[in-house]
Order: C-alpha cells, then sequence, then structure tokens
C-alpha cells in the first residue's frame, strides 16, 4: 500500500483528472455523516481504508475501534464518505447470511473480479450468482460421497509432498525449510485435481505458467498499482455501473490482469473442451461433470455460457489456492510454536493410525479427530485469509445488532438504519477476536475452545461459529467438507512424518494485503510470504 503515496506523486493525466473528478463530485454529492460514533479519518482522499493495509498485524487497529466503539461504527471509506464497520454477530448474520443479495459485494471487488476472472461465480451477483451456485453447489454438498474420494487424493498428493519436503529438510544441515511454498504448491494441485481432475503439477514441476501469470498480476497490485488504479477503485466503489469501462483503462495493473485473464481461458478451455463435449460427462457430480451438463442445459435456471464455463477455473484457483495454503502455513507455525499442542494432536493421530493400521484412511477417520479439528477451528479463528468483506446496501434497510451500541448525539441503539448504496465493512479478523463471543481469552491461542463445553454466543458462519468461510450462500463453497478435509489430512501426515519447530529469528506475523492476510516473517515482510520452519523426520 506504499504504493498510495508513492501514486499521487505521479504525474496527471487525462484519464486520472476524469477520473479525479468523478470522484471529487461523489465526495460532494455523498458526505453525509453516519449516525454511528468512529475515529476521526485520517485523511479525506484515503480515509481509514487507506490506513488498514498499511498497519504492521492485521487485525490491530480493528481491534482497538472495537474497544473504543462497540461492534458497529463509522468509519472514513475513500473520498472521505462514511462506511459502516460491523463486526456484530447479528448483524453479520444479517447482512451475510440472510440478506446475501440485498448487501451486494462491494464494486472494489467487483472491479477486480471482473478483470481477473471474468463471469465466475466470485464475480457474478443476484440472480447470475444464484444460477451458478445451484449448478456448483451439488459438487461440495456434504452428503456427496465425493469426500471419501478426495480423502484419498489428498493423502495420495500429500504423500508426495511429505517426500519433497523431507528431501528438501535434508539437504540442510538446519532442516529449514519454508513450509509456505509447500502449502501453496499443494492447494494449487488439490483445487485443480479435485475440481477439474487436472494436475497443475505444482508439486514435481518448478514452474506453472498460470500461476506465474497470477503471481504477476498480484505482484503489480502490491507494488506498482498507480494513482489512476487508486481512483479506478475509487469510482467503481461509488459507481459500480461504470465497472465494465473503467477495466479498459489501459494500466499496468489492467494490462497483467487481461494477460492472467487470456492465459486461463486458454488453460481451461484445454481442460474442459473434452468433457463439454462428451455426453457421459453429464451426469456425473464433480465440478467438471456439473459444469459441463449446465453448458448443455436447456433450462435457463441452469444454463451457463461458454464465457461463464471458463470463469469457473480461474475462480476456483484463485479462491481456492491462496487461502488454503496460508491458514496451513499459520496452523503449522501455531503448531511449531506450541509443543504441548503438537505432541497432543500427534498422539492423536499416531492413536489413529495404530487403530487403523498404516493405511488410507476415510473422510469420518479424519472427521474423529477431534483435537486435530480443533487445532484447525483455532487456526482459521485467528488467521483468517480474508479480513474484511467489502458489501453496500442496494436498498435502504435496518441492520440488527447483538449487542447495542451508542449513536453520536448519545442514543443507545439496537440497531442501524442504512441508506440505500452505503459501504459496509464486514470484519471477519475482529468478528473472530470478539470477547463476547468466544470469552475472555479471546486474543490468546487455544484449541481446547472448542472442547471446553464452554457457549460461543453466535449463530454466524459456515463452521465452527468463524466467519473465517463467510456465511449464507455466498459463504465458501469448499468450506467444512474440502478445505477443512485439507487441513486435517496435512496436518496428520506432517505430524506424522515430522518434528516441528519454529525456524531461529524467524517470528511470523499476519501482515494484511488489501482485503487479505499473509504469513510473513517480521523485519522480512519485503520477501513476500514465508513461514520457515524446522522440520525433523520422525521416519
Ligand atoms: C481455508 C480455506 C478457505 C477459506 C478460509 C475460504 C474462505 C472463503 C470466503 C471468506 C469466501 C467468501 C468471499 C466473499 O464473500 O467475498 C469464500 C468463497 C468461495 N470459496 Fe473459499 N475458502 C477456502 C477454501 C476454498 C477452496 C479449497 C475452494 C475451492 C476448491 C474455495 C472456493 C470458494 C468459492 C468458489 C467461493 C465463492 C462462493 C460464492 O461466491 O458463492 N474456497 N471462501
Amino acid at each position: 500500500m506504499q504504493q498510495y503515496i508513492t501514486a499521487i506523486s505521479a504525474s496527471p493525466t487525462p484519464t486520472s483528472i476524469l477520473l479525479l473528478f468523478l470522484v471529487v463530485i461523489a465526495y460532494l454529492l455523498c458526505r453525509r455523516k453516519s449516525l454511528l460514533r468512529g475515529p476521526p479519518s485520517p485523511s479525506w482522499l484515503l480515509g481509514h481504508e487507506g490506513q488498514i493495509p498499511l498497519q504492521a498485524t492485521a487485525g490491530v487497529l480493528e481491534r482497538k475501534w472495537t474497544k473504543e466503539y462497540g461492534t458497529a461504527f463509522r468509519l472514513a471509506s475513500f473520498t472521505g464518505k462514511d462506511a459502516i464497520f460491523v463486526n456484530d454477530p447479528k448483524a453479520l448474520q444479517y447482512i451475510l447470511g440472510e440478506k446475501p443479495y440485498d448487501f451486494p459485494r462491494g464494486g472494489d471487488i467487483t472491479m477486480m473480479g471482473t478483470a481477473l476472472l471474468g463471469p465466475g461465480i466470485t464475480t457474478m451477483d443476484g440472480a447470475y450468482h444464484q444460477r451458478q451456485r445451484k449448478v456448483l453447489n451439488p459438487a461440495f454438498s456434504p452428503i456427496n460421497s465425493m469426500a471419501n474420494t478426495w480423502a484419498v487424493l489428498l493423502q495420495d498428493h500429500g504423500a508426495k509432498m511429505i517426500d519433497s519436503i523431507r528431501a528438501q529438510s535434508e539437504e540442510g544441515a538446519d532442516h529449514v525449510v519454508d513450509i509456505l511454498e509447500w502449502t501453496a504448491k499443494y492447494a494449487l494441485d488439490i483445487v485443480g485435481l479435485v475440481a477439474f481432475r487436472h494436475d497443475f503439477g505444482a508439486i514435481s514441476e518448478p514452474k506453472v505458467p498460470l500461476v506465474e501469470a497470477l503471481a504477476h498480476a498480484f505482484d503489480i497490485a502490491a507494488t506498482k498499482m498507480n494513482f489512476v488504479d487508486l481512483l479506478m477503485t475509487m469510482a467503481a466503489i461509488r459507481f459500480p455501473s461504470c465497472i465494465p469501462a473503467l477495466i479498459k483503462i489501459p494500466t499496468p495493473l489492467q494490462r497483467a490482469a487481461r494477460e492472467f485473464k487470456d492465459l486461463s481461458r486458454r488453460t481451461a478451455m484445454g481442460i474442459m473442451q473434452t468433457a463439454l463435449a462428451d455426453p457421459k460427462e453429464r451426469t456425473g457430480k464433480d465440478v467438471v461433470s456439473s459444469i459441463a451438463s449446465s453448458y448443455h442445459s436447456t433450462d435457463p435456471g441452469l444454463k451457463l455460457s461458454l464465457d461463464e464455463v471458463l470463469a469457473q477455473m480461474t475462480t476456483f484457483v484463485l479462491a481456492g489456492q491462496e487461502t488454503t495454503s496460508s491458514t496451513m502455513g499459520f496452523l503449522l507455525y501455531e503448531l511449531a510454536t506450541h509443543p504441548a499442542d503438537q505432541e497432543r494432536a500427534r498422539a492423536e493421530v499416531q492413536e489413529l493410525y495404530g487403530r487403523k493400521g498404516n493405511t488410507t484412511l476415510d473422510a469420518k477417520d479424519f472427521e474423529s479427530l477431534s483435537f486435530v479439528t480443533a487445532v484447525a477451528k483455532e487456526a482459521l479463528r485467528m488467521h483468517p485469509s480474508g479480513h474484511t468483506l467489502p458489501r453496500y446496501s442496494a436498498a435502504a434497510d435496518v441492520i440488527p445488532l447483538a449487542t447495542p451500541v451508542t449513536l453520536e448525539d448519545g442514543t443507545v441503539t439496537k440497531s442501524i438504519p442504512v441508506r440505500k448504496g452505503e459501504r459496509i465493512l464486514c470484519s471477519i479478523i475482529s468478528y473472530n477476536y470478539l470477547q463476547s463471543v468466544w470469552g475472555a481469552d479471546a486474543d490468546e491461542w487455544n484449541p481446547e475452545r472448542f472442547l471446553d463445553g464452554r457457549e460461543i454466543n453466535s449463530n454466524v458462519g459456515l463452521f465452527g461459529r468463524l466467519l473465517s468461510f463467510s456465511a449464507g450462500s455466498r459463504g465458501c463453497i469448499a468450506q467444512w467438507r474440502l478445505a477443512v478435509l485439507e487441513m486435517q489430512v496435512v496436518i496428520s501426515l506432517m505430524l506424522k512424518n515430522f518434528v516441528i519447530r519454529p525456524a531461529p529469528d524467524a517470528k511470523v506475523k499476519m501482515m494484511v494485503t488489501h482485503f487479505t492476510t499473509m504469513p510473513a516473517v517480521e523485519g522480512q515482510e519485503d520477501k513476500g510470504g514465508r513461514v520457515p520452519l524446522i522440520l525433523e523426520s520422525l521416519a
């Protein structure tokens, strides 16, 4: 986000002048103050939204503001307009769980989705989204018999990852391995194999072109975004209907996004064309079959266009890789720094393998690992891969609250009225740390909280009352069945094969990017995401 500061000094172009004009108009039209209290804005142009990604550790500011103003307050969005910040469980359940189509995604997210992915499930809203979700949901349904197929695949591919990690840890005398490199490769291959029956080869190949193109687009977003990109983001938030025109402006970021989108379309075409042509494919239950049958469907409520078909592959890669990979990176670091929990989890895994024999386990076996699952939940709670979900109100509404808040005029209220078009920042990270939900030890690592029978005062979330997978019909499609199974398998294989310790002088912190978090070594953030661990082989 340093680019915000350098970008502002860049010389003006006709496009930036026009966009700035639009943004100033938006500021003048929209600067009515919300009734909520909130911290003073640090800058009229960037507001708190520019400040959040600049903080050293994710969630610190949001938790400080929550202590001061409660679970719903006013923040300054870009161009001085107010945004409503919420982490109240009842409000989040209302916005994300009950009325997802009345509170669509913010224009900034939609613009990025349109530019990078095209009309895939994460980009679309309303009836378009509903139709795509209807097509794709069955492939991830909890009653879908795919779970055991996934368990086999996760273990087979996991064994390859363990061999590669062991070889790398034995190469150096200090046994240090950057585990994030491997969780990233594994998560990518698993999305390809589970959803598209395609092996990207990340565990075995040094470079995967699609990933290189995505990394290039992200690198530009993180370091080379210019003033025009920043103004485009602001314009997209204020004028979402201008997004198709905005993404045609040829900034370096938009060019990199287009390169990625073209390559991903070609890759998706190569993978999907046989399935789309084969009538036998239309009866299966996995993602490829669901997409193929909807492509040929004559029912408008199920029909997917070729553009929509091709957009799904990159959508799944983007939605399923970094999320899973960074959660597992944080999780293994937490086990390295909490050796008693590591021993307890290992004992549970060894007991299971002892009872079942050294064989491939099924999904139910992994579900039976209660402490391992509690560890996975605690990692998801403390290190959600997305820290904020931006939304806006499609119509005027009243959002209910579990805990009352005090307004500017001193009135105490249990609901907040919103006008049409208000920006709402749903804060996953600060909800996941609320003491009113998780107890007085909410700031501490404690997987036992999920086993000690304490009451968790919330109904929001898809898994373990956590918001890490969001909620409702726009929540993570893969959540507990696939994503959690993946975590359970990786923990089990890692603990069965290695003793894990933190690398010396490598304290891992939760770095913030625009809307996501990433594990990085304190003081070495410029090297990007890393989790160096000492891995001593047990075999
Ligand atoms: C620990 C792992 C994961 C986490 C924490 C996670 C989290 C999330 C969150 C918070 C959302 C909602 C985003 C929003 O509303 O803007 C989401 C949506 C989604 N996730 Fe995940 N995810 C994970 C793994 C996966 C995997 C493995 C896949 C695919 C194989 C996947 C596919 C998706 C898709 C397709 C959506 C869009 C759903 C929709 O818009 O209807 N996720 N995920």
